[in-house]
């Protein structure tokens, strides 16, 4: 029988090498990271906020809205996904009914951080946290919320930038004897970076590549070797496609056509196989679409 996508994701996190998630907003870009074949994905908040509501990622997103989003992504694709479930959206019983329904929605792993609602990005100044018992009641209520057993909780601390690295570590020894599977030390600079791993023997740690530039951009096996298990990517796809987004603006304002732009974009066949257009062609003619209704390039 195969695994089912929470079995592989504790697999990939007990493997050799540190798993990486690039960061997705929605069912295409799922699309296209299960295609690239890697073997997680990542829901970033800040990429969500901006794509469903064009703000930055101040905790304007609800509850809800956060997992429709994360539901949408998991239903693209097999691959496991790991969401993006800010502060919980609340106090633990918000939490509880949080991971209740990233749980239902096919999600194999959330994130839950211990800041103040609202929230705001981990990369910006102004962060306000809540109290480290606080959030130990949210882990355990996260812990205990999950009903497949597999189910990832990762907490994060949101404390370096504020108190720096034993109020950091501190908290994130406290979320970890709360039942926390995973630890994720937010936005460390350079000189944190080699103090984590020895702190945290035998649980797996999460390595932000945030785009900000605060974590430095290491490579996969640099950060191996300081002792990560999981590398969130969140917003470089979306990021890279925003740059190419406005290329292409600039070019049909100037222009007033879009031919020079045609051959170096992702050509219509291509795009729709993307969308799964070989599973609607099947599915078609197992359920009897006549030949000549089928939908065909
Ligand atoms: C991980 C994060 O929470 C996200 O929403 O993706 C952000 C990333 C970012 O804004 O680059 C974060 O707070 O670090």
């Amino acid at each position: 029988m195969s695994l089912t996508r929470t079995q592989r994701l504790r697999q990939a996190l007990a493997g050799e090498r540190a798993l990486m998630a690039p960061g997705v907003v929605d069912a295409m870009y799922a699309r296209l990271v299960s295609e690239a074949g890697f073997q997680a994905m990542y829901m970033t908040g800040a990429g969500t906020s901006a794509t469903r509501l064009g703000y930055p990622d101040v905790g304007l997103l609800t509850m809800t809205e956060m997992v429709d989003n994360a539901t949408r992504i998991a239903d693209a694709s097999d691959v496991p996904l790991i969401a993006d479930a800010d502060n919980g959206f609340g106090g633990p019983l918000n939490v509880r009914r949080a991971i209740q329904l990233y749980e239902r929605g096919g999600v194999a792993a959330v994130h839950l951080e211990d800041q103040v609602l609202p929230k705001r990005c981990g990369h910006l100044a102004g962060k306000q946290l809540i109290s480290a018992e606080d959030m130990v009641a949210k882990v355990k209520a996260a812990v205990d919320a999950r009903i497949d057993e597999n189910f990832v909780v990762i907490a994060r601390t949101d404390a370096l930038a504020l108190h720096g690295r034993n109020a950091a570590f501190d908290r994130a020894e406290m979320y970890r004897e709360a039942g926390a599977d995973v630890i994720f030390v937010e936005s460390p600079g350079p000189d944190d970076l080699p103090h984590i791993a020895p702190r945290f023997p035998g649980i797996p740690l999460l390595y932000n590549m945030a785009t900000s530039g605060k974590t430095p951009f290491l490579t996969r096996s640099e950060i191996e070797a300081l002792g990560f298990k999981l590398i969130i990517y969140p917003n470089w796809l979306l990021l890279s496609a925003c740059e190419a987004a406005r290329k292409t603006l600039e070019v049909l304002k100037t222009e007033e056509t879009i031919a020079s732009i045609a051959p170096n974009v992702m050509n219509f066949k291509e795009f729709f196989d993307m969308a799964r257009m070989p599973e609607i062609q099947e599915l078609e003619a197992r359920y009897g679409t006549p030949e000549e209704n089928r939908t065909t390039y």
